[in-house]
This record gives C-alpha cells, sequence and structure tokens, in this order.
C-alpha cells in the first residue's frame, strides 16, 4: 500500500447490515482510512447482489484499494463481488481469516455477515484485514492461477 495518502476503502451492505456498516465507516474513518461508503442509508428490504457488484467495481477500477462489504451471512454478497474480474473477497467470522485472506491470498474485499458475529468483533476483523499485507512470493504465483486463463 502507498504509505503516503490515506487508504481509500468502499463499504456497502444489504438491509442486514445498515448498522454495523455505518459502525465499521466510523471505526475506520477514526483510525485515517478514506471511507467511501456507497450505502444503502435505510433498512428497507434490498438485494445483496447489487451492492456487492458495485462495491467490486470500486475496487476493480481502482477507486478504491480494499472493500468491505456486508449482508446477513456475507456469503451471497460475497459471491456477487468475486464474479468482477480481479475481485477477490473472502467471508470472515474470525481475525485468523482475515489475516490470512490478506497474507496469502491478496484478498482486496473483506466480507463480513452481520447476523453471524457481534459488532466488536466484527470491528477486530476488520482491523486485522486492514492491518495484514499480502506476503507475495510462492503465494503471488497461487493469486495470479486465480483469474480466468484467455482460452
Ligand atoms: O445474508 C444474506 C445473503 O447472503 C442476506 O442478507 C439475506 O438473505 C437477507 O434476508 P432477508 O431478506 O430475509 O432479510
Amino acid at each position: 500500500m502507498d504509505q503516503t495518502k490515506p487508504t481509500r476503502v468502499v463499504l456497502s451492505s444489504d438491509h442486514a447490515a445498515i448498522e454495523l456498516r455505518q459502525a465499521i465507516a466510523d471505526h475506520i474513518a477514526a483510525n485515517g482510512y478514506e471511507v467511501v461508503d456507497i450505502g444503502p442509508i435505510t433498512a428497507e428490504s434490498t438485494h445483496y447482489p447489487k451492492h456487492g457488484a458495485a462495491a467490486a467495481e470500486r475496487v476493480a477500477s481502482g477507486d478504491c484499494e480494499l472493500g468491505i462489504i456486508l449482508c446477513g451471512t456475507g456469503q451471497g454478497i460475497m459471491m456477487a463481488a468475486n464474479k468482477v474480474k480481479g475481485i477477490r473477497c473472502g467471508v470472515c467470522s474470525e481475525t485468523f481469516s482475515a489475516k490470512m485472506i490478506r497474507q496469502h491470498n491478496n484478498a482486496n474485499m473483506l466480507s463480513i455477515g452481520a447476523r453471524v458475529v457481534g459488532d466488536s468483533l466484527a470491528v477486530e476483523i476488520v482491523d486485522t484485514f486492514l492491518s495484514t499485507e499480502f506476503e507475495g512470493g510462492r503465494h503471488a504465483t497461487r493469486v495470479d492461477m486465480i483469474e480466468p486463463q484467455d482460452s
């Protein structure tokens, strides 16, 4: 990461995670990250695929370096994000996985289930994800193999 400017992090969710998303946004903004919260704002029922895709496009385009997305389980919105070329998003319910998806998988997006983990654990997961760097080396070879190969 370029340490000379704040890391830009896009956040989105569906209705199941509005409050947790806002708590995470406030927390990481207070820690010096540049937050791009693309909503939604109300808890009206909505469709997680469009929010996952919208956040993923911000990362894939280079507008944001990292993304954090949430839904009830974290699973559906992760699936939608991973359909966008260049996105590597993992669902985490504990900090070890949050560390490893950065160190080994060079994940550029994190997904959390607001109906799975409590708020304080979610913040720990976010902090771990944001503070861990990709190790490269043998892992770079493997990460390169994740992208669909041209046939
Ligand atoms: O976790 C989710 C997707 O993986 C969604 O948040 C969940 O399916 C929404 O359910 P409901 O409409 O019953 O609130």
